[in-house]
Order: structure tokens, then sequence, then C-alpha cells
């Protein structure tokens, strides 16, 4: 669990986050999301200890990062495991040694001791033929397998993804999602998911905070979406004609 308590951060004179607080929930999929410059990338890198928050606390089940030494700091980063925008994979390195190399910065183990590993996470997003091959040889939904495999690699406690979704094809976006999702219960991880889609709104939005303009504007479950009259949010949510139905409709089935 992570709770973030009344967090500030500026750059020069911008304020950008002012003041937000919230609870991340464990075992649940948190997404944060809001328009483009609202801080959430901003509030990401807060909670990942990458920028330091001016004033507040985060705290990660009990552990405040800026108050840790190094080397705490150091352990508390093991835990935690990243998808970035893109996939961000080394190109030269194939899926194995993608997924290997937090393993090899981290750890001591043997090299079969970190193949054992990698195959199992690589069996757990469903990748069992493409150890050898390269990013470029396998597509844009394999590569995002391979990210979130060499993100839960180290069996991290806390799961950070940008827009995981990015460049993917919507099926192909609901299943990363999903996968996203059954690990997060599985391992039972705090994850927070940066994201502009609405799909992954509807479909694994547990606990959702809305930003706008560096505060926290509204939060709520998927459920709770549907039913609020939060102008901010229901203008951003529902701004395409298609989630305006989809809304309709599910007001309409509950009357
Ligand atoms: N390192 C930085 N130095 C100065 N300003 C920054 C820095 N990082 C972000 N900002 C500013 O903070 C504001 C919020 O940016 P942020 O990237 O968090 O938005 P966002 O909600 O993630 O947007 P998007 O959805 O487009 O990624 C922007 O005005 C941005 O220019």
């Amino acid at each position: 669990m992570i709770e973030v308590n009344d967090i500030h951060k500026s750059f020069g004179d911008t304020h950008i986050l002012k003041g937000i607080s919230t609870v991340l929930e464990k075992g649940k999929t948190n997404l944060i999301i809001g328009q483009s410059g609202s801080g959430k990338t901003v509030f990401i890198k807060c909670l990942l200890g990458l920028f330091t928050p001016d004033k507040g606390t985060i705290s990660l089940d009990g552990k405040i990062y800026s108050q840790l030494s190094a080397r705490e700091q150091r352990n508390l980063r093991q835990d935690m495991g990243m998808v970035f925008q893109g996939s961000a994979l080394f190109d030269s390195m194939t899926v194995e040694g993608n997924v290997m190399f937090p393993l090899e910065m981290f750890t001591n183990q043997s090299r079969s001791e970190m193949q054992d590993r990698a195959n199992i996470v690589l069996e757990r997003v469903n990748l069992v033929d493409a150890h050898k091959k390269y990013p470029s040889e396998i597509s844009g939904g394999m590569q995002k397998r391979v990210a979130i495999a060499r993100a839960i690699v180290m069996n991290p406690k806390y799961l950070f993804c940008d827009e995981p979704n990015s460049g993917l094809d919507p099926r192909t976006a609901i299943i990363i999602d999903n996968l996203i999702q059954e690990i997060t219960k599985e391992f039972d991880i705090t994850t927070v998911i940066n994201t502009h889609d609405m799909n992954s709104v509807m479909e694994i939005g547990e606990k959702i905070v809305f930003l706008k303009h560096g505060i926290k504007e509204w939060e709520g479950t998927k459920d709770e979406i549907f039913k609020t009259d939060n102008e901010a949010v229901t203008n951003f949510v529902y701004s395409s004609e298609l989630f305006k139905k989809v809304r309709q409709m599910y007001i309409e089935e509950r009357n």
C-alpha cells in the first residue's frame, strides 16, 4: 500500500502538484488519469523516489523514501518494477537477456538461476518460444509482455506502468491490461498505472485517481465513475460519443 499525504512539488515558480493525498491499494490496479500536463508523470516520479516532494510524505508500507539511508533506498528500489511507455527494451539483447537484466544488476545469482527465474516469468506472461529472439523480431504486444516480465522478475511489491497500452491495438491493449491485473492479484502487488486509455479505466479501474491542474479532483472505482456528477470527470472520461452511450446504457440498466 502506498499512502500519499498532501504532497506538493514545484519547479522554479511553477507549482505542479498542489497537495495530493490518496491511498494506492495493495493487490489492486490503481489508475492515475487526467489531461496532458495535469501532473501524472510528476506524481508517479515522486512515488518512485525520482523526485522528492517539497512538502508532504509518501509512505510505501510505512517506509518514507526521503527518510531512508542510501542502502535502504536501494533495497526499496528493488521492490519496484517499472513498465515504461513504449516498452524500453534493450534492442541489442535477446528477450531472455532483457528479462535477466535486473537480476544481473541487483543480485549475485548464477547464470542458470537467472535463466530459471527468467523462464518462470516469461511463462507467466505467456511467452514461451521467444527467449532467443530480439525485440525487433517480436510484435508490440509481445514486447509489452517482455517489459512486464522484466518488471516482475525481482518479485516487486510495487509495479508502476506508464501508458502500458500506448501503440497497441484495442484487443491487444485489453489483453495486456488483464495480464497486469492478474499479476497484481496473484502476487499481491500495489500497481499504479498512468493512462489515457478509457478502455483501461472501464476494464481494470479498481481505484481511479483523477488529477486536474495538479490537484486530486476526484477518486473512486470504475463503477463510481459511471455515476459521478463531477463535471470535470465526466467531461474528461465521456468526451467520446462511444463512452457517452456506454454511460447512458449503464445508467438506464441500473434504473
Ligand atoms: N523536470 C521538470 N522540470 C520542470 N517542469 C516539469 C518537469 N517535469 C514536468 N514538468 C512540468 O510539469 C507539468 C506536468 O507534467 P507531467 O509530465 O506530469 O504531465 P502529465 O499529466 O504526465 O502529461 P502527459 O499526459 O502529457 O504525459 C508540465 O507543465 C511539465 O512541463
